[in-house]
């Protein structure tokens, strides 16, 4: 298995209370699969990419990736991890703004030794004749869009996408979505989406649905849908 998470806990202290966000929560990922993992706000689906991403630490259990338990991994170690093996793209683009947009891409290609292309990146994403603008001088749609390229451009074993659709009108989510899976097929990347909009399963794999931190639903997706399919 690519990834395995087992009996994963986490709880946060928030005054006197006890947050329970992950109990005891357990999945394997397939690599090159794409992944949905829907649930309530509050459910856990944060926590879980942070923890996947290595940002935040489990109380308790194991996240064993590519055979390695990178709960045992020291900072240093966590850095190579996020260089080397993830892309994260999240709801609010976190691109650089003094930089343009080639200029934004190159920085994070530079983390990984096996990057891809910076101009085949941005050509699959459409933003290749923009890659002079700055952030400022491009929709939301289009700054998704070069956030994707700067996961991308790595050439991560695993991109990790928090709300990735969020902040974007019905026509750009969809353009995301079919980058999403273009970039899954073209380079059998793992994706692996938290989202609170329960059409974008339909393209994916693999459902996952949490509920106060546990596991409720793990479903086959035999035939996913195609982006330009899903509607809502
Ligand atoms: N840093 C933190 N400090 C305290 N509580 C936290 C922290 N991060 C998350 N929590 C709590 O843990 C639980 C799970 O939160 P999480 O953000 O993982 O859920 P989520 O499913 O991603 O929610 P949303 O869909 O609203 O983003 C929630 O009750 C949340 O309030």
């Amino acid at each position: 298995m690519f990834i395995e998470i087992k009996d994963l806990s986490k709880s946060y202290q928030v005054g006197l209370t006890k947050i329970d966000a992950l109990k005891k929560l357990s999945i394997d990922f397939e690599k090159g699969k794409m992944y949905v993992i829907l649930g309530p706000s509050g459910s856990g689906k944060t926590t879980l990419l942070n923890i996947l991403g290595g940002i935040d630490k489990p109380d308790e259990g194991k996240v064993i990736v590519d055979g390695e338990d990178i709960t045992n991994y020291n900072d240093r170690e966590l850095t190579n991890y996020r260089r080397r093996k993830l892309g994260f793209i999240f709801q609010f683009y976190n691109l650089v703004n003094s930089l343009t947009v080639l200029e934004n891409v190159l920085s994070t290609k530079y983390l990984s030794e096996n990057g891809l292309d910076p101009k085949e990146v941005l050509e699959v994403v459409g933003m290749w004749e923009h890659r002079d603008k700055f952030p400022f001088e491009l929709s939301g749609g289009e700054q998704q869009r070069v956030a994707i390229a700067r996961a991308v451009v790595k050439n991560p074993s695993i991109i990790l996408c928090d709300e990735p659709t969020g902040a974007l009108d019905f026509e750009n989510a969809k353009r995301v979505l079919k980058l999403l899976e273009d970039i899954n097929k073209r380079y059998g990347t793992t994706i692996i989406i938290a989202t609170h909009n329960t059409a974008i399963a339909k393209m994916s794999h693999k459902i996952i649905r949490l509920r106060s931190g546990e596991l409720v639903e793990y479903q086959d997706n035999p035939s996913p849908a195609l982006a330009e399919e899903v509607v809502w």
